[in-house]
């Protein structure tokens, strides 16, 4: 008999296991959560909302590796709103624990938990030191960062959720740079305001927040087959300069909203020949002197010779590409940002406004970035541009009246042509 009663709720436990999710349907909470992450389609949309430079290129990419690149560029873009916000986390030492933890989010699975439950529990123990959850804290309306990447991290549950139903190769490297960008991005926070002294210095920065995601990304493109394994090694080398071309570009096209931040990302090295601070630079670029004016001016083009120095490199890069998506995925924002740089150079505009290429500018580059030989003209084409405009302004006197040099990149004694 006692053999019977136990048989049967042995089975009555089985059958509730079974049918636990029909028996027990989801709370309405749960309910709206599937439904506005239903098909994975919460991280399509907030791809278009927080990119400008990248929607269209990730949404291109053959199919094996276009939802990795998107969750991988989704997961660094909640990570940079962190460092990024300025007003909401004004602790600075949470502020450090959330970007060295932030990657604790996005733990590795190997095997099927409950993907909501999971997410539930990273949220939790990643805010546990503090009782204030993301939500409240990116709620608060005067908040250092735009709607939607608030909403990225309001609703990173949705992310997380995606990104545990990747292939754990895939997941493995996606944790991995985002521990080592959290790493180094908690080491400029560490330094109070952001305060670049020389230019190894800025190289680093451009190499957590940049170099990374090109190293990153070649893993993925190799992981996914779409890449020779062969190529691995030489790829992850010249990735960083990639990401540093990108990252210097932005950092001198931001000038103009970073000075009065107090985020000063030009290293001191630079400006110091030119102005006695980054504030006086500004000011110079508004004078009516040409003498002033001209050092603002010879100052920008410093930062702009440092930038192509990454040229050779990300030639060097583009070159060994073996997908057709995974090219024009590289390409694009490499060429947006040569042309950026080619209407920053010596255009005072730069440190009052936000200096763009037009509209239908872009549109070619997205037609004209079809191959190599294609994107390798185009480099050519605004690099002499580029030198072009900086030879003509390279003499100008500095703060103490003595002629500087501003050297134009040597950028013959690598062969990139
Ligand atoms: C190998 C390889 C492909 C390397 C490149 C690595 C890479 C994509 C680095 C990101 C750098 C960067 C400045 C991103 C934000 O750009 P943004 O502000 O212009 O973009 P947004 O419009 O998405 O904000």
């Amino acid at each position: 008999m006692m053999i019977l009663i136990l048989s049967f709720f042995v089975i009555i436990a089985l059958v509730l296991l079974k049918y636990k999710k029909k028996l027990f349907p989801t709370t309405t909470a749960q309910k709206a959560i599937t439904i506005k992450n239903a098909n994975g389609e919460w991280k399509w949309d907030l791809l278009k909302k927080t990119s400008r430079s990248f929607a269209i290129v990730i949404q291109e990419l053959d199919k094996e590796i276009r939802e990795v690149v998107c969750i991988f560029y989704l997961v660094l873009r909640a990570l940079d709103t962190v460092e990024d916000d300025m007003e909401t986390i004004q602790d600075l030492g949470y502020k450090i624990d959330l970007l060295k933890r932030f990657h604790t989010l996005f733990s590795i699975q190997n095997d099927n938990k409950d993907q909501e439950f999971v997410a539930d529990q990273a949220l939790e123990k990643y805010l546990k030191m503090d009782p204030i959850t993301v939500k409240e804290l990116f709620d608060i309306q005067k908040c250092g960062v735009n709607d939607h990447e608030r909403e990225l991290l309001t609703d990173i549950k949705y992310l997380i959720e995606d990104f545990n139903k990747l292939d754990a190769k895939y997941q493995q490297v996606i944790v991995r740079i985002c521990a080592e960008m959290g790493e180094g991005m908690a080491e400029t926070v560490l330094k109070g305001e952001v305060n670049i002294l020389n230019v190894k210095e800025l190289d680093k920065y451009c190499y957590y927040v940049a170099g990374l995601v090109g190293i990153g990304l070649s893993e993925l493109f190799v992981l996914s087959g779409l890449q020779s394994k062969s190529t691995l090694e030489t790829m992850k080398k010249n990735s960083i300069a990639m990401g540093l071309f990108l990252q210097k570009t932005n950092l001198i096209r931001d000038i103009y909203e970073d000075v009065p931040d107090n985020r000063i990302f030009w290293p001191s090295e630079i400006w110091s020949k030119y102005a006695d601070s980054p504030q006086e630079l500004v000011k110079l670029s508004q004078s009516s002197y040409k003498l002033h004016k001209g050092k603002s001016l010879a100052c920008l083009n410093e930062m702009v010779a440092n930038a192509l120095q990454h040229i050779p490199d990300t030639l060097s890069y583009l070159k060994v590409i073996e997908n057709s998506t995974v090219f024009r995925f590289c390409a694009i924002p490499q060429a947006m940002a040569i042309a950026t740089l080619n209407e920053v150079t010596n255009n005072s505009k730069v440190f009052k406004q936000n200096v763009k290429i037009r509209r239908d500018f872009t549109l070619r580059i997205f037609h004209s970035m079809k191959n190599f030989e294609k994107c390798q003209s185009f480099f050519e084409k605004y690099n002499e541009k580029i030198i072009r405009k900086i030879d003509q302004k390279n003499v100008i006197k500095n703060k103490k009246q003595n002629e500087i040099h501003v050297n134009s990149p040597n950028l013959s004694q690598k062969k990139i042509f």
